[in-house]
Formats: structure tokens, C-alpha cells, sequence
């Protein structure tokens, strides 16, 4: 079914859910339950999937579109779609307190899954925000951080959809310095890649904590700041899907791109630029050249 076929614009409740972009990622360790320790920059890009909601006497029940949708197969329109699982832990946890928790959700997919940018994570994030406010639960910020945490390591991060400095597993949340304006483009091969996989491949020594400063002057300052830090990801990432190292080379050779490198546990790949707009002419060029590959080019949230 298609959007227009829903006819959203008549939905009362409409929530974006951006991606998330992980500008430098460490594995600073490993947990005795196998989950690993992060340090990593997180920003958000204007590109992300959109929630639509209207309340309904039926109970509650999702239809997925747009150009990513028809890769989640039934099972995750189902009760596995982490969407559900987020308003099922929301039922949870205002109980008979809300006015209406039936109705229909529509997902519009406009983010490649399983791609490192965390489509999922902030369906689930965006779906905690939209029906806090519709079903007026009006929960604290710490019990829905609390709920976020339980539906996967990159929820939280994506319920505060801002500049953020994650640690932890991803529940250790402080806020990092906003960049200067600037224009990002992001880029996946379309090759969907598997979280715990890229973890399970990932050896060596563990990475440091990043002596991250407390403001920037200029976008020059944080590339080079960027340019001290990595992706610890990266390495098995190619490993699992080397079309990565193709992207990262073509973002790299745009003009005007000042740093490129992969988002998370990939496939996608980020490029910063000095304007969105700068973005947004590499991004053009990109999709001509690879018309396969989808490509996003714009700014920040
Ligand atoms: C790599 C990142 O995208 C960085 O932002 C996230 O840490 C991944 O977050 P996510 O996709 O929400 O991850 P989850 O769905 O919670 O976990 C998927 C699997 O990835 C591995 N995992 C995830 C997060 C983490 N800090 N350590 C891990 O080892 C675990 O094997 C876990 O079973
Ligand atoms: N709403 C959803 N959107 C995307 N994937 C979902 C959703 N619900 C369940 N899934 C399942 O979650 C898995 C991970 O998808 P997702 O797009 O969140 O990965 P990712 O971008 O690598 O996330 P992260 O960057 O947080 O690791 C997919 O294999 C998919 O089957």
C-alpha cells in the first residue's frame, strides 16, 4: 500500500525519526555479557523515516512503506517491528492511564536497513516520543531513556535526536558540542550488514576515550579533531562488505568533501562538507555515477 493510499495527511500525529551518524566510533572495551563499550560523537542528519499515527478504536496495527519498506519482510511489520515493540513498552508502562492506545501507525522506510545509521533505533525512538504525546502519558525523560535502553543500544541516543557524546553500551549519554554549520552526505552501497556479525569480527587492541574539547571555533577544528579519531568498526565492516572501501573512496574524491568514513556498524558511509548545499551537488553527482546506491546529501538536525 502506499502512502497516499493511507492518506497520512489527515493522520493527527506525525514524528521524524533522523538518522544517526556516529562522526567517530571507539570500542573502548568488552562487558562480561559480550556487549561491547563505546565512545562515540553522534549528530543527526535531516535525512530519516517518518512516523504517522491516527488513534483508533482497532488495536493498534502497522502498515510499512516507502522505498525501504518491502525489505522488512512481514515478520517486522509484525509483532518483531521494533515500532511495536516500542508502543507495547509504552502500554507497559502508563497501563490504563492513557486515553487511546489503538489505532494505526504508518512507517514511511525511507532509510536503508541494517545500514549503520540506526533506521530501526530511531523508529523505535520516534514511535516513545509520538505516543508519549498522543496518548498524553507525559512519562519522565529518564523512564522513557529507561524504556529506550531495553529496546536496543542506539535507542536512547535516538530519543534525544541531538549532538550527544554515547558511552557505555549507549545508555551513557552526555551532550557534546554542536557543530558549526555544515553539509553531510551519507551513502550505502545496499548491502544490508548485520550488527552483531561486524561486533563479533572486530579484534585488536581496544580504542581510547577521545579527549573531546568543549566547543569549537570552526568546522576546521572539528575535521581535525575527527581526523584523530576512528571508526573501530570500519576494518570489519570492509571485511563483511567491501563495497565500504569503494564508498569511502568516492566520497573521499568529491570536491569540497573534508572527511569521510563509515557511520556505526555500517555499510553507510558519511562525508562532512562546509554547506548543506555543497552536500547536496556531491550527493547529485554521486547518484548519477551510482544510480544503485542510495544517496542522501542536506544538513543536521
Ligand atoms: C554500533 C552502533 O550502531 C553504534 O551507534 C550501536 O552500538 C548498535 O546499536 P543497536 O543496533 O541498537 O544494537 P542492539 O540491537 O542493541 O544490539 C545488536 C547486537 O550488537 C552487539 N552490540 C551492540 C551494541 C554494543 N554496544 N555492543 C555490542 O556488542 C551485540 O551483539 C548485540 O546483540
Ligand atoms: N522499524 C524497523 N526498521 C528497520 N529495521 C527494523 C525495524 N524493526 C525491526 N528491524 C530489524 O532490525 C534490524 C536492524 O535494522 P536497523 O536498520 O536498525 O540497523 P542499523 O541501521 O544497523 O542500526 P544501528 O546503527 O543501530 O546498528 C534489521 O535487520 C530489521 O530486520
Amino acid at each position: 500500500m502506499t502512502v497516499a493510499a493511507l492518506d497520512v495527511s489527515s493522520f493527527a500525529f506525525t514524528e521524524a525519526a533522523p538518522a544517526k551518524v556516529n562522526l567517530y566510533l571507539h570500542v573502548t572495551g568488552r562487558r562480561a555479557d559480550g556487549y561491547h563499550l563505546l565512545d562515540s560523537f553522534v549528530v543527526f542528519a535531516g535525512a530519516g523515516d517518518v512516523l504517522h499515527y491516527q488513534p483508533g478504536p482497532e488495536p493498534l496495527h502497522l502498515h510499512i512503506v516507502g522505498r525501504f519498506g518491502r525489505l522488512l519482510d512481514a515478520s517486522a511489520a509484525g509483532a518483531d517491528n521494533l515500532v511495536l515493540k516500542a508502543a507495547r513498552a509504552l502500554q507497559g508502562l502508563c497501563g490504563t492511564q492513557a486515553h487511546v492506545q489503538g489505532g494505526t501507525l504508518v512507517l514511511d522506510k525511507k532509510l536503508p536497513v541494517a545500514s549503520g545509521i540506526g533506521g530501526g533505533s530511531a523508529d523505535a525512538a520516534a514511535t516513545l516520543r509520538l505516543l508519549d504525546r498522543a496518548w498524553n502519558v507525559q512519562a519522565s525523560r529518564e523512564d522513557l531513556l529507561k524504556l529506550a535502553e531495553t529496546l536496543g543500544a542506539d535507542v536512547p541516543v535516538c530519543l534525544l535526536s541531538q549532538t550527544t557524546r554515547m558511552e557505555g553500551i549507549g545508555e551513557n549519554l552526555t551532550p557534546a558540542p554542536h557543530l558549526p554549520e555544515c553539509g553531510m552526505v551519507l551513502v550505502n552501497c545496499g548491502q544490508a550488514v548485520s550488527t552483531p556479525e561486524v561486533f563479533r569480527r572486530r579484534d585488536g587492541a581496544f580504542a581510547p576515550r577521545a579527549a573531546m574539547p568543549e566547543h569549537w571555533d570552526n568546522l576546521a577544528d572539528v575535521v581535525a579533531f575527527l581526523a584523530q579519531q576512528g571508526n573501530s568498526l570500519e576494518a570489519p565492516a570492509c571485511a563483511v562488505c567491501p563495497p565500504v572501501g569503494h564508498v569511502l573512496a568516492d566520497l573521499s574524491g568529491q570536491d569540497g568533501c573534508l572527511m569521510a568514513r563509515m557511520s556505526g556498524s555500517g555499510a553507510t558511509c558519511f562525508a562532512l562538507f562546509a554547506t548543506p548545499q555543497a552536500a547536496r551537488q556531491a550527493a547529485d553527482r554521486l547518484e548519477d555515477a551510482h544510480p544503485a546506491w542510495w544517496v542522501w546529501g542536506g544538513g543536521l538536525v
